[in-house]
This record gives C-alpha cells, structure tokens and sequence, in this order.
C-alpha cells in the first residue's frame, strides 16, 4: 500500500495550492499553510498533494498519523456495518455512555495503559488532556491538604469570583524549551517560542531548567550528568521557593523528550530523580507524550526507556493515538462528578480506529521495525554531519524519534525547503534542529530513500 519512491511535478507549493491558499485566505489566517493535500491519493509513507506531487512524508501532520495514509486496516474498519453508527453518531460520553464503551477502551487505550495505571480519561487534542490533567492535579492536591473532599463554604463562595481560598495559589512546575499545548493553562508550563505566548496573560508558575546535553553522549559523560545534577537542583529548589512563596507546587509536567522546544533528550536516572523529587515533596507527576508516545521511540511510551515500574501519576497522550486523553494512577480520579467533563469527552470512533492501530503494530512488529529504521536514521544522520561538519551537528534520537541541528536558522530552512522540492517533507523545532517524525510503517527501504535525497540537498550547500 504505498508508492515506491517520490515524484515531483512543480516546485512546491505549486499553482493549484497557490490558487488555494488565496480561496482559503479569505476565510482563516493561512499564513502556517505549507501547500493543500490530497488525501485521496496519499498513500503509506507518501503524502500526494494537490498539484500531484507524491513526497516521502517524514513529519506526518506534526508526527500524529502512526500507520501513514489510507492504511487498508483503517479503510476496511469503515466498511464494517457495525462501525457506522460509532461514527455517524457522537454520544456525550460523560452522560450518555454506548453500551460498548467499557469493552472499546480495554481494547484499544487499557491494552497499552502505562505502568501502574488503570484509569483513562478520553479528552480531544493534547492540550484539553494537559488541562484536565492539571485540573486533576489540583483537585487531588486540595483534597490531600484539606485531608477530606468537601470545600468550605467560603471555598465555594470565594471560587465565584476567581478569588482564594475556593481559587487557591497553587502552581505547577513546568521546564524551559517545554511545550504542553497553547490553551491558557497549557500555555503557562509551554516555553518554547514567545510567538505561542506574546499577548497571552499567565500565571506565575515556576519553571526549571532542562539539560542542554553536549553530543556525543558518551564523550561528554560527565559534562552531561553534571548538567543534570545543575537542573534537578534547580528544580527542587523552585519546588521549595514557590512553597515559601505561598504557591506551592501541585505538580511537575514533563515530556521525556522536549519536542517542540528542539528535540532536547534527558537520561533516564534524570527522570529518575525528578520523580523522586515529585514524591518527596508531594508533588503529582505528570508525563506528557502528547508527542512521543504511540512507538516511534521504539517502544509505546517513551517513558518506558526509563525502566520504572511507578513511571508517573498521570500520563497525557494525542496525535498518534488518535485521541486525546490521560491516564491516571487511583487518587488522582476527580471525587466528584462534572469536575473534569465537557461535552464530548473523547469520540469512540477514535477508539475504534486505535484498536486497528494496536492490532497492526502487533502483527506487524512495528516497534522492532521502528528501532531497526530508527538504527539506520541515526547512522545516516552521523555519516552526513561528518560529512558536512560546517553545516550539521548534535545528530540525536530514540528509535525514528530523531533530529540534528543545523548552523543557522535560515540555513535549515533552506535546507527544509530544498528537500521538499526533492519529494521530502520535514519540520523543524527548536531555533535550530530538523525533527524527523516518521510513521510507524517507515521502512529501512525508507531510510535510504530519505538519506539520499538529504545528501543531495546538502551537497548542494
Ligand atoms: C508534548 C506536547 N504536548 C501537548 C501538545 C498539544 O497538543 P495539541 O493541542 O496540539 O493537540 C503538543 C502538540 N504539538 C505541537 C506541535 S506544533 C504545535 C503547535 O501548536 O504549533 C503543537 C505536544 O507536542
């Protein structure tokens, strides 16, 4: 089911996206459009757009499609009669339950629940889970200080107007180069660009350095774990500021690799510790895998590289599962009904197609394919910033979850641009590095294909 190389016919985006983009512009701020897509003949690896250019696909809708496009599992799920009512008609989840809504989520979510987890919260995109996650967190955190769950009358009097003690001070602790989602909460532990921020009011949270690791990891060993010592002290001395501060810290929110703030890895003794640190000062911790969870580290959570059995209280999850969500330990399930609840609470038609993502994953490997891809991506990437040392470095990555800096800023997207004009997309993050988030079925075939176009844009610079 996919194409078996990329064709390009105009220079991208070509005439008809161009037409397109003006048409939608009258409608919408176009201005983060790359080029329209048709997502009829996208195939695979391969994302076809208008114009009928075919290119080799390795940012996947910002790293949320886990089996490429128009997998047949998914296609045929939609001709099953049974199916059709799950996505014609959308329950209110929360009051309005299907009758195959138990059986659905142990099959698709609770079939790859974290460990020491149980419980799922169905939620949208990743930032309405990041919210309710951190409303989570909070209820859990006033119930656990009061030392019973019934708020006081001034508490309920007080909340109606935005004021203490029903709106208590309570904060959460987030890291540079983090990004968590852009509604306001998310929006106050998110520090990757100003441009997300700029304009936005937001709340005086504390936020903590994360390692700027120095590449190769094993050259600078010592340099790196000295680095880290530098963020977690840091971090627990926020923890312990903000306290005095009167705004004591109800959770930490991690992601176990900074994506959008310029793929930055940790160690897993690094996360280790911060746990550690969460649990000594009763602090919930909270993993955000928004981005990384779903395989492409090589395994379904990136978390899971850390080796810990009790991982996290909560752990957010969206793009490649389909849906957005979070998982939670016991105590961190709102006392009440209506705490954490909108309309919708999920789509069960997202479940159903997760339950086919799960089954091919399985029966086809992916995740060992995943980190024999990944293997060759990373080996790739290290031969070519050897060979082009003035314009590539810090190559980096787990499983196809990897990335390489670039010299500048105008060069990368240069080079971004380059290649896309060759059949291959990419995206950037950070100020400086090239992400490349690849779905799930991207073969070492794949790989090569990629490297060699890559080679060719670079040796032209
Ligand atoms: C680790 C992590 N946590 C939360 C989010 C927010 O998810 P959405 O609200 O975009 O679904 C994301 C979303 N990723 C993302 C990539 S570019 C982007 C943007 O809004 O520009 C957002 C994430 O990577």
């Amino acid at each position: 089911c996919d194409y078996d190389g990329p064709a390009m016919k105009t220079q991208v985006p070509g005439p008809r996206s161009q037409e397109l983009t003006k048409q939608l512009g009258e409608i919408q701020n176009v201005g983060a459009v790359n080029f329209f897509c048709n997502y009829n003949e996208s195939r695979g690896n391969y994302l076809v757009d208008v114009d009928g250019n075919r290119m080799l696909d390795l940012y996947t809708q910002i790293s949320s499609i886990p089996l490429g496009y128009n997998h047949p599992a998914l296609i045929k799920l939609m001709a099953h009669p049974d199916n059709l009512s799950t996505i014609v008609n959308r329950p209110a989840l929360g009051i309005l339950p299907p009758g195959n809504f138990p059986e659905k989520l142990m099959e698709s979510l609770l079939s790859v629940a974290p460990s020491g987890m149980t419980r799922v919260q169905t939620m949208a995109c990743g930032s309405c889970s990041n919210e309710n996650a951190y409303k989570a967190m909070f209820i859990w955190y006033r119930n656990k200080e009061r030392g019973h769950n019934t708020p006081s009358a001034e508490d309920l009097s007080s909340c109606m107007v935005n004021q203490g003690p029903g709106c208590p001070d309570l904060s959460i602790l987030s890291f540079m180069g983090g990004f968590h989602g852009r509604t306001l909460g998310c929006l106050a532990t998110t520090h990757s660009k100003a441009i997300h921020k700029v304009d936005v009011p937001s709340l005086d949270w504390p936020i903590a350095p994360f390692p700027k690791l120095k590449y190769p990891l094993e050259e600078f060993a010592r340099e790196n774990a000295q680095e880290e010592a530098r963020c977690l002290e840091e971090a627990e001395d926020q923890i312990v500021k903000w306290r005095h501060k009167g705004k004591p810290v109800a959770g930490i929110v991690i992601e176990p690799i900074q994506a959008e703030g310029g793929d930055n890895h940790a160690s897993p003794e690094f996360f280790k510790s911060l746990r550690n640190i969460a649990r000594k000062h009763g602090c919930a911790f909270h993993v955000d895998e928004v981005q990384t969870g779903g395989g492409c580290t090589g395994k379904f959570w990136a978390h899971e590289h850390w080796g810990m059995d009790d991982p996290g209280d909560i752990v957010s999850f969206s793009k490649k599962l389909l849906t957005g969500g979070f998982y939670h330990k016991n105590e961190l399930q709102a006392d009440q009904p209506y705490r954490i609840f909108n309309t919708w609470m999920g789509d069960p038609s997202k479940n159903l197609f997760l339950t086919e993502v799960l089954n091919v994953i399985r029966t086809e490997n992916l995740l060992e394919e995943v980190t024999r891809s990944g293997k060759a991506l990373l080996n790739g990437l290290y031969e070519l910033q050897t060979q082009y040392p003035g314009i590539l470095s810090r190559a980096r990555g787990q499983g196809t979850f990897c990335a390489i800096d670039v010299c500048d800023d105008a060069t990368r997207t240069s080079i971004i641009l380059k290649a896309r004009n060759k059949g291959v997309v990419l995206g950037g993050c950070g100020d400086r590095s090239i992400r490349f988030r690849p779905a799930l079925v991207f073969k070492e075939y794949h790989v090569h294909l990629f490297l060699n176009i890559f080679n060719d844009v670079l040796a032209q610079h």
